[in-house]
């Protein structure tokens, strides 16, 4: 089944941002993600393993897998072939975002600047990644962009953490946020990344956080 941006984010307040080496690792990875309460998953093309980790983490019941860091419609189109449900990019440029318009895709393209985001909405895009979130300036900064620019939604990524995430999350032009927090750098524990996606599951807006 297909589904729309909107969809893809409201599917959990988090997406793990996911850099996987092993092809091995995609299952145990994807399932204790699912099963944490995590269905969003964001399989960066940042490895050479990358496309067939989506193909096998897209048998995974429950997941819902998308490919990040794609930067070019040649890659926009591996990703869709491998499996890839929805597209994120670090950045919007013209050939990728009307590529991923023209193949009717879930594209969350990386804004940092209101010029990124009216060039964005001059497409006809509504919901954007702001990326690298807390460099460019954190949630002022956001705060700062949304509010005249009301018509957009983010997913903040980059810098976020399960402490900071609450804050982001209380903001109503925030839906979701992305982090590569819960799939910890090493050897992959399951019952840890398991526990990590509960935590994250959980989590909501929350105005009395403070940092
Ligand atoms: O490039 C970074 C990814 O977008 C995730 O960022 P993070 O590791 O700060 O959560
Ligand atoms: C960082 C980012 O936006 C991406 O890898 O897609």
């Amino acid at each position: 089944m297909s589904l729309s941006v909107e969809q893809v984010m409201a599917l959990a307040p988090v997406i793990p941002v996911l850099v996987v080496e092993r092809v091995e690792d995609a299952l145990p990875i994807a399932q204790a993600l699912v099963k944490g309460g995590l269905p969003a998953l964001e399989v960066t093309l940042r490895t050479p393993a990358a496309l067939d980790v989506i193909r096998e983490m897209a048998k995974v019941e429950g997941a819902v897998v998308g490919a990040g860091t794609v930067l070019n419609p040649r890659q926009l189109d591996a990703a869709m072939e491998a499996g890839a449900r929805f597209i994120v990019s670090p950045g919007l440029t013209d050939p990728l975002g009307r590529a991923a318009i023209a193949a009717n895709i879930p594209f969350l393209p990386g804004t940092a600047t209101a010029g990124d985001i009216m060039r964005g909405m001059d497409m006809g895009l509504t919901h954007f990644k702001f990326f690298p979130a807390e460099t460019s300036g954190g949630l002022p900064a956001l705060k700062a962009l949304a509010a005249p620019l009301q018509e957009s939604r983010f997913c903040p990524t980059g810098g976020i953490t399960a402490e900071s995430a609450p804050r982001w999350l209380a903001e109503p032009f925030v839906q979701c946020v992305g982090g590569s927090w819960v799939v910890p750098k090493g050897p992959i524990d399951p019952a840890r990344i398991e526990a990590l996606a509960r935590e994250a599951a959980a989590l909501t807006g929350n105005k009395l956080c403070s940092g």
